[in-house]
């Protein structure tokens, strides 16, 4: 951590423990996520990024720690404020995780049913407005996510992620698979959406061009903590050897110089 006092995170970790029976992933992680920025989560495979963001968002269960988003304790997941602020946020999983029976509009629509009560035609418009605001053609609504590209679908997911208007999106590993054209597509549209909607953003990533390209501050994982959080210029100089390798190797320093 960097030790100033943070006044504002939307999210608060501390003393984070999980486990796996005895393969212990985290132990006494600290992290914050402050409103309104897009935060990198990086480290090597298997340091726990997917996991930290599953036990964030109350898919695995810490052993230990609380975790806070928006100031409610998550530990008590059953809480009425615990329910409330998980509408607050959206989910984009690595593979997308859209239901293949269902077409484009109709996996955007499961969120809305599971919270709330709306009419279908509600529902079809609200649908609309986010395939637009991702970027899709509109007829993609009627589409099946087979009959779609990668990009396309990733598209469709991030529209089902903000069917009920959060403010915070956790993205894990968002351009994994998409070419570098279909990619640099998508981190700007996350950059603009971020802005557009003043999300928060906790985006896992192994991809160098997004760490440079959109991300406010990075967060890098590693001893089953946080080494260090904080910009890219600061992280790009810290005394790690996988810092150093990653971010200061032939494809960071690439990823840096054409951005420069
Ligand atoms: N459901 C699970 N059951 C048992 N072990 C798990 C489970 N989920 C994750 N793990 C283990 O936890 C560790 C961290 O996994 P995680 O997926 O968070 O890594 P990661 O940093 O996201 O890796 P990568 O960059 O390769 O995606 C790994 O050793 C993984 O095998």
């Amino acid at each position: 951590m960097d030790g100033n006092a943070i006044t504002d995170s939307v999210i608060r970790v501390r003393g984070l423990m999980t486990a796996f029976g005895t393969q212990v992933v985290h132990d006494g992680l600290d992290l914050d996520v402050r409103r309104g920025e897009i935060l990198g989560v990086v480290g090597g495979s298997g340091t726990g990024k997917s996991v930290l963001l599953k036990a964030i968002t109350g898919l695995v269960h810490p052993v230990a720690g609380t975790i806070e988003i928006d100031g409610v304790d998550q530990s008590d997941a059953d809480s009425g404020a615990a329910m409330r602020s998980k509408r607050d946020w959206g989910v984009l999983f690595q593979d997308g995780a859209l239901f293949t029976s269902l077409t484009v509009g109709q996996n955007i629509q499961v969120p809305m049913r599971e919270h709330f009560h709306l009419s279908q035609n509600l529902m079809d418009d609200l649908a609309l407005s986010k395939i637009a605001m991702v970027g899709l053609p509109l007829d993609a609504a009627s589409k099946f996510p087979s009959d779609l590209s990668g990009g396309m679908r990733k598209r469709a997911a991030l529209a089902r992620s903000l069917a009920l208007d959060p403010h915070i999106l956790f993205l894990d590993e968002p351009t994994a698979g998409l070419d570098p054209i279909g990619a640099h597509a998508f981190d700007q549209l996350i950059a603009e959406l971020k802005d557009s909607l003043d999300l928060t953003v906790f985006l896992v990533t192994h991809d160098l061009d997004t760490l440079v390209g959109v991300c406010d501050r990075i967060a890098v994982l590693g001893n089953k903590r946080i080494l260090i959080n904080a910009p890219l210029e600061d992280v790009a100089r810290f005394d790690h050897p996988w810092v150093q390798d990653y971010f200061n190797g032939p494809r960071g320093r690439a990823a840096g110089s054409a951005r420069a």
